[in-house]
C-alpha cells in the first residue's frame, strides 16, 4: 500500500524531504504559502531524481505522487507521517503544529528544526506525546542522518514508528536520548563554524582556504571514521589513551576562541561575503548543489564498495530494495539507474562497466538456479569463461536501464545465457551480452557438475526461456 506524508513547509530542507519520500515510492502532500513554494519544490525534485537512484545498483521503487494542497487540514489529515519544516521560529512552529493536531489528532509530527529542543516545541500543544524532533541533513534526499530527538512525554511507540518509517526511505535515525539545543551534529558544525568565523575576521585566511584546509584533510577522514575513530588512529599503536596524553593538554592552551563569536559588523559581512563570491560566484546555487550532489554520490559509492560509514547504509537499504529474482520470460536481471562515476572521458558509459553489468546480471540468473549467496558460501559457484559484449547505442549517466537474461544452454556445467541490456525510456537495446559460465568447486577452483536441484532448475529456465516472446 502507497503510503503518504505530508510535508508542511517546502524551502530547502522540505523540499528534500519531499524528494526522499516520493523517490522510495510514497505519496507525498504539501502545503506551504510561498507562491514560488511549486516551481521550488520541483527544482530541488529534479536534482533528487538525478542524484539519488545513481547510489543504488537496483531500481528504485516507482516514484509517488506529489499533490500541493491548499491548507494545512488538507496536506496532514490521514497522512502517515508530517513532517513540519518551516521557518526556525518558535512562535511559528507552534501555530502549525496547533494547526496539525486540530486537524488530524493522531497525526505523527517530526520536526526539521536545527535548534530547538522537543519540550520547546511540545509547549502548548494540543498532543505533546506526538510530536519529536527529526533533524535532517542538507540534501535530505542524499545525507541519511536524522537526528532523532524525543522529549521525556513523547511517546515511545510513536519514537520507534518513526525509526521504522526512517529506516524505509534508506535514512538513519539517531536516537539522541537527552535532548539538548542543537542536538549533537549542530553543535560540532557551530564549533568549527565559529573558529573559521575568527580566521576570516583576523586576516588568517579566506573562506576559500578555510574550505581548502577542511576537505584536503580532515573533511575526508570525518567522512569516513568521524572525530574519535579518526583520533584513535593518531595515537599510533598505543591509540586513544596515548592520543589523549599527547594531545589533550593542548585544550587548556589559547589555540581556540570557543566561547567567543567575532561581532557580525558591516564590515565582516562584507568580508565574508566578498570572498565567497570570489571563491564560487561564478556558479549559481542550483550548479552548486549538482556538483556538490556529483561529488556525495562518488564518495558515497565508494564508501559503499568498503562496506563502510554511509556506504554500509546505502547497501543495507539496498538489500531492502532487491526484487526476488522473477521466472519470466525474459528474466528481468537487472533494473538500474547509471551512475555518473560509470562514465568515461567520451561522456558516456565506459566499456568496463558493462561487463560488470552483465555480472550483476548474471547473478539474479545464477539465483534463480539455486546458485545464490548462501549457495556461493556453501562452496560452489559459476565462473564466467566467455563473453562477448556488443555495445550497439550509447548510454549515458542518469539514464534508466533493464537487463533482460534469457538462458540459451544448460548442460552439464554448463550455463550460457543472452542478456540485453534495454533503455528504459524507449526500450532500445543498447548491449547485448553472451556470456558462458562454468559450475565451479570454490576448494578445487576447478569445474564440476552441479547438484541435481541445480541442475534441475537450469533446465527448467532454459526450456522456459527456449521460445522467447518477441519484444519490441
Ligand atoms: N537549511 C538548512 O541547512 C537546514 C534547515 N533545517 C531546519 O529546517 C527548517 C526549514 O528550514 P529551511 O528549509 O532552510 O528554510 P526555508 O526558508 O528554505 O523554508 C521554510 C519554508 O517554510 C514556509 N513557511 C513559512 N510559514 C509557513 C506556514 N505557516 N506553513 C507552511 N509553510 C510555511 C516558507 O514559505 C518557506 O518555504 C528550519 O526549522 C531549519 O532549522 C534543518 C536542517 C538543515
Ligand atoms: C545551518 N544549519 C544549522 C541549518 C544546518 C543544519 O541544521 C544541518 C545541515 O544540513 O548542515
Amino acid at each position: 500500500m502507497t503510503r503518504t506524508a505530508a510535508i508542511i513547509g517546502g524551502g530547502v530542507i522540505g523540499g528534500g524531504w519531499a524528494a526522499r519520500f516520493l523517490l522510495n515510492g510514497w505519496n507525498v502532500r504539501v502545503f506551504d504559502p510561498d507562491p514560488q513554494a511549486e516551481r521550488k519544490i520541483g527544482e530541488v525534485l529534479e536534482n533528487a531524481r538525478r542524484a539519488l537512484p545513481m547510489l543504488y545498483d537496483v531500481a528504485m521503487p516507482e516514484e509517488g505522487a506529489l499533490i500541493f494542497c491548499p491548507s494545512i487540514a488538507e496536506a496532514v489529515t490521514g497522512a502517515t507521517w508530517v513532517q513540519e519544516s518551516v521557518t526556525e521560529r518558535l512562535d511559528l512552529k507552534h501555530r502549525v503544529f496547533a494547526e496539525i493536531q486540530s486537524a488530524d489528532p493522531a497525526a505523527l509530527i517530526g520536526s526539521s528544526t536545527s535548534g530547538f529542543k522537543p519540550s520547546q516545541l511540545q509547549e502548548g500543544a494540543i498532543d505533546p506525546a506526538r510530536i519529536m524532533v527529526t533533524h535532517p541533513f542538507n540534501p535530505v534526499y542524499l545525507l541519511p542522518l536524522i537526528e532523532l530527538v524525543p522529549s521525556a512525554v513523547t511517546d515511545a511507540g510513536a519514537v520507534e514508528t518513526c525509526k521504522d518509517i526512517l529506516r524505509s526511505v534508506g535514512l538513519y535515525p539517531l536516537h539522541i536520548r537527552k535532548e539538548i539545543d542543537a542536538h549533537i551534529a549542530d553543535r560540532l558544525m557551530e564549533a568549527v563554524w565559529r573558529e573559521g568565523l575568527w580566521l576570516v575576521n583576523d586576516d588568517i585566511a579566506t573562506t576559500e582556504e578555510i574550505d581548502n584546509a577542511i576537505r584536503y584533510a580532515f573533511g575526508l577522514r570525518w567522512g569516513q571514521m568521524g572525530l574519535f575513530e579518526t583520533f584513535r588512529i593518531a595515537g599510533g599503536e598505543a591509540g586513544m589513551r596515548h592520543f589523549i596524553a599527547q594531545f589533550g593538554p593542548a585544550l587548556a592552551w589559547p589555540w581556540t576562541k570557543l566561547m567567543d563569536v567575532p561581532e557580525m559588523t558591516d564590515a565582516l559581512i562584507d568580508k565574508i561575503a566578498s570572498q565567497s563570491d570570489a571563491q564560487s560566484g561564478h556558479l549559481s546555487i542550483r550548479e552548486l548543489e549538482r556538483k556538490r550532489d556529483g561529488n556525495l554520490i562518488a564518495m558515497m559509492r565508494a564508501l559503499k564498495q568498503q562496506g563502510h560509514a554511509a556506504g554500509r547504509l546505502i547497501l543495507e537499504h539496498q538489500s531492502a530494495l532487491r526484487p526476488a529474482p522473477e521466472m519470466a520470460c525474459p528474466m528481468v536481471s537487472a533494473r538500474r539507474v547509471i551512475p555518473l562515476d560509470w562514465t568515461d572521458n567520451n561522456g558516456h558509459m565506459n566499456e568496463g562497466r558493462y561487463g560488470q553489468l552483465f555480472s550483476d546480471a548474471s547473478e539474479t540468473v545464477m539465483a534463480a538456479v539455486g546458485a545464490d549467496d548462501a549457495y556461493i558460501a556453501g562452496g560452489k559457484s559459476f565462473f564466467t569463461v566467455e563473453n562477448t559484449i556488443r555495445f550497439l547505442e550509447e548510454t549515458h549517466a542518469g539514464e534508466k536501464i533493464e537487463v533482460h537474461s534469457r538462458v540459451t544452454q544448460a548442460e552439464g556445467k554448463k550455463l550460457r545465457c543472452l542478456h540485453e541490456m534495454r533503455r528504459v525510456a524507449d526500450g532500445a537495446v543498447l548491449a547485448t551480452s553472451d556470456q558462458f559460465m562454468l559450475h565451479v568447486d570454490l576448494a578445487t577452483r576447478r569445474s564440476c557438475v552441479p547438484p541435481e536441484d541445480v541442475a534441475t532448475r537450469m533446465a527448467a529456465l532454459a526450456a522456459a526461456h527456449a521460445a522467447p516472446e518477441t519484444e519490441g
